[in-house]
């Protein structure tokens, strides 16, 4: 049985991330033949249609996948399988699918996925996940480097003119940026959200909004996108968080200084975001706030989830 969501995760009040993954990689380097598993780095070979990436429509580090493979155009080449926002005691279902079953896996939890790699696995089932549709095992949960491996391993396979989302002469600046993009924003919304002791919850929330106006204040020199001209990675992560913010965050998990339509470069920014293919189209508030508010019980424990705000806003 998975263990309960955020149980058990936290020191001196703070909420700490679960770092157990599974860490294979899908990688142009791999030694193994088309069909084959893991070479013995844990490498399987890049191979259009044969790989399947599942993800939760709420979750913020699930939605960054789902965008990235729709701007580099690799759509058709790694299926999608899409889970219930809401878990139940035994995780991820697949009960939007017919019959409850993934369409392509054959399996109705996502946890048989997980048990089909690892029979004594007892760590969290998390979305993103990529299955490999040939054995039914999860290749990888490990979702900062999903995106990577993306943009810079399968690029035999994007779309003509899709965006170098991990240039080469920009990595170093790349990586210090979604570094603290992760700690403060990304995670801090939640280090706020699931912090058990005031101090912690402080601290959480200082390191937030410190960070949101210094994103702000990187953008206001007119750039487009947080690297200057070019869409990156780094612009996704922020977005998905940015677009859960005022629907979410804001209230659920307490970041309540000001909302993100309240930070008119961010939001000038995030709704450039939001209009191009792939960023919107993927969002599904409805879905995004049924999970959160129904699902957090210690924070919510009415399951009221709230109407408003009215998501028209982000098309204005
Ligand atoms: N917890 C994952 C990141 C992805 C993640 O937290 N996904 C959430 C949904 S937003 C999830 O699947 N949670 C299920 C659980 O924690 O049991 C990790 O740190 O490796």
């Amino acid at each position: 049985m998975p263990t309960p969501q955020f149980v058990a995760e936290e020191r001196d009040g703070r909420f700490v991330r679960q770092s157990n993954r599974f860490t294979d990689r899908i990688s142009r380097d791999s030694s193994s033949p088309a069909g084959g598993g893991p070479d013995e780095r844990g490498r399987w070979p890049v191979e259009p249609g044969r790989y399947r990436l599942i993800w939760s429509r709420a979750c913020p580090w699930a939605h960054r996948a789902v965008i990235v493979r729709a701007l580099l155009g690799l759509t058709g080449a790694i299926g999608l399988g899409t889970v219930d926002p809401i878990r139940d005691e035994r995780g991820w279902r697949f009960t939007l699918d017919p019959d409850g079953r993934d369409p392509v896996l054959g399996i109705g939890l996502l946890s048989e996925a997980y048990l089909a790699t690892d029979p004594t696995y007892e760590g969290r089932v998390t979305v993103p996940a990529i299955v490999d549709t040939l054995t039914g095992r999860v290749v990888t949960n490990d979702y900062p480097q999903i995106t990577l491996d993306l943009a810079t391993e399968w690029v035999d396979f994007h779309a003509a003119g899709a965006p170098e989302l991990y240039p080469e002469p920009q990595r170093a600046e790349l990586d210090e940026l979604m570094a603290d993009v992760y700690a403060d924003v990304n995670n801090g919304v939640y280090r706020a959200g699931f912090a058990s002791s005031q101090d912690a919850y402080q601290e959480a929330y200082d390191r937030l909004f410190a960070r949101l106006d210094a994103l702000a204040a990187r953008l206001s020199d007119g750039r487009p996108y947080l690297m200057g001209d070019r869409l990156t990675e780094a612009d996704v992560r922020l977005f998905t968080t940015l677009v859960r913010f005022d629907a979410v965050y804001h209230n659920h998990f307490r970041c309540n200084r000001n909302k993100i339509t309240e930070m008119p470069v961010l939001w000038e920014y995030a709704r450039r975001l939001y209009r191009l293919p792939g960023f919107g189209d993927t969002v599904d508030f409805d879905q995004i706030k049924r999970h959160y508010y129904l699902t957090h019980e210690a924070i919510n424990p009415s399951g009221i989830v709230p109407a408003g705000p009215d998501p028209s806003v982000w098309l204005a």
